[in-house]
Order: structure tokens, then sequence, then C-alpha cells
């Protein structure tokens, strides 16, 4: 799938006003940004893109202070370059280790992540995976029915796997997630009910006691009426991929739905949250 990259520089000391053009840029369809020394950059999928929707949201922005970008047309972004080329091992909790196929096993710690991440987002470095690796170590995750939505390389299900869930429904749209969440699965030793390719239309109809979703703003304020068909009464859901500023735009539609606020985490103004079907 080929992606536009949107080279930003900034030229505002106030970091307030690049977060209000990535907001306008979320709502543009652009789904990924990375900083940069300059300023950041924005991606979205080259089919996705709209010139006059683009433009639109810069427009909001260009008086109030001063930026210039450039696109380019990128062949698949590698959403993990800038980790993989130094993929570090990773300790979340002190009680799950992730590390890559090139590193040593360490045995002192209670539960190890095997991740060959490829193409595919999510080995853990990412503030956004990292807070819901660490919500899924604090809850009890035992004998429950899982889907974990956006899964990329299946990082969130195989460690719901290894705190005993026990049926787990893995769906990511992108192909070469899909490949990489089958292959990570059988690296960890971690069996999933199903992997599926595809979005929202092809979640199962099944009932589910938790549900995982670190994808983005847009897509889960698009899909969140179908987990709320899926979830069980009483279940549990945790999102992540936005920022903390964007839970007051999410929070009501999910109260929508009778799912209700629990908690919290932000890291680097990213943000995870717990809700809870009402019963
Ligand atoms: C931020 S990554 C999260 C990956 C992994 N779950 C983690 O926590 O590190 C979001 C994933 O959602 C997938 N995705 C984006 N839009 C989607 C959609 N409409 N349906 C299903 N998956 C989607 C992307 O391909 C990507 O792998």
């Amino acid at each position: 799938m080929n992606y536009f990259e949107v080279a930003f520089t900034i030229n505002s000391e106030e970091e307030y006003q690049r977060d209000l053009l990535i907001n306008a840029l979320g709502e543009a369809g652009f789904d990924t940004f990375e900083e940069t020394s300059a300023g950041f950059n924005a991606y979205i999928p080259a089919d996705s893109f709209d010139e006059n929707v683009f433009l639109h949201a810069l427009n909001t922005y260009q008086d109030v202070f001063s930026f210039t970008w450039e696109k380019t047309e990128v062949p698949q972004k590698n959403w993990n370059e800038v980790w993989e080329s130094n993929f570090e091992p990773l300790i979340i909790k002190d009680k799950c280790y992730v590390r890559a196929t090139f590193h040593e096993p360490k045995v002192q710690y209670p539960l190890e992540i095997v991740v060959d991440p490829k193409m595919a987002f999510g080995t853990g470095h990412h503030q956004t995976t990292t807070m819901m690796m660490e919500f899924i170590l604090e809850e009890d995750f035992a004998a429950k029915r899982i889907l974990d939505m956006g899964a990329g390389t299946g990082i969130l299900a195989i460690l719901a796997a290894k705190r005993g869930a026990k049926n787990i429904t893995a769906i990511d749209y992108d192909p070469v997630c899909y490949d990489s969440i089958l292959e990570n699965s059988r690296l960890n030793n971690t069996p999933f009910d199903e992997v599926l390719c595809g979005s929202k239309e092809i979640i199962p109809d099944k009932q589910y006691d938790i549900i995982l979703a670190n994808i983005n703003r847009n897509i889960l304020l698009d899909q969140m009426g179908k987990y709320a068909e899926v979830l069980v009464p009483g279940g549990q859901i945790y999102l992540s991929g936005f920022y903390e500023a964007d839970l007051e735009i999410l929070s009501p539609e999910m109260n929508k739905l009778k799912m209700l606020y629990v908690k919290h985490k932000t890291l680097d103004d990213w943000c995870a949250v717990k809700f809870l079907k009402q019963t």
C-alpha cells in the first residue's frame, strides 16, 4: 500500500501550534505522525488522499503561524524503520521482556515476547503499544475471549495469550501485518483462533470479553459502534493511538454506546484508555 509522506517544517516555538496542525491533519485522514528535528512528518494512504481536504486543513493555520511542507510518495512506509534500525530489547513493568529474534533470551523475566516486526507496527517501543501492554499486564486476562483490532505485529494479542486469554481474534487491514501476526504468533507459540485481514466489516459475529484497539482517533470513531455490538455486557475495551486531547471527542461517543470511561494513561501526550460496557 503506497503512502504520501508530507514533511512539515514548523517555524514556531509554540508546541501547541504543531499539535493543532496534527489534529487538523488527523481529521483530514492522515493516520501516522513522526517527529523530526524540523517539525514532523505526516502519513496518509495514497488512496485516501484528497488534495482539497488537505489544503483546507492547512488553510486554517496558514495565517496563524509559519510552516512549509513537501509531499512525496513512499512505496510502503516501514513503521518500524526508526525502531528497527536500533531495536533494543524492551522491559515492560519489570515483567515482560520484548526482544527481536537476534537478541539473547533473558530468563529472569516471567514473560517474554519475540517479535520480528519487518514492515508491521508493534515492537512495544511506541508509547501507545507500551501503555496497552501495561494495561494487559495489570488486568485479569485469564480465560478471556479477546479481539485485537489493528493488531500490527500481533504483540498485544500475544501478550494477552501469555496472560491466559483463551480465544483470540487478531485483525489488521494491511496484508503485511496479517503475515506478521501469523509469523509472530508462531514464534511465540501463541496460536490464535482467527487471524483476519480486513477492517470492521470482517469482525466475526461473536461475543468478546475484552477488545484491544490501538489504531487512531478517526478509525476508532468509525469502528466503535461495531466494537459495542461484539463486546459482552460488563466487557472491557482498551483504546489507544491518539493524543490525550482526543479523549474529549472519543469519550462522549463511547458513552452513547454504553461504554463508560474507567481510567487512562498518558505518555508524551499519547493516551491509552479503559472503558467498561454497562451491564
Ligand atoms: C498503531 S498500529 C498498532 C499495532 C499494534 N496493535 C500495537 O499496539 O503496537 C495500528 C494498526 O492498525 C492497523 N489499521 C489501521 N486501520 C485499520 C482498519 N481500518 N482496520 C484494521 N486495522 C487497521 C494498521 O495497519 C496498524 O497495524
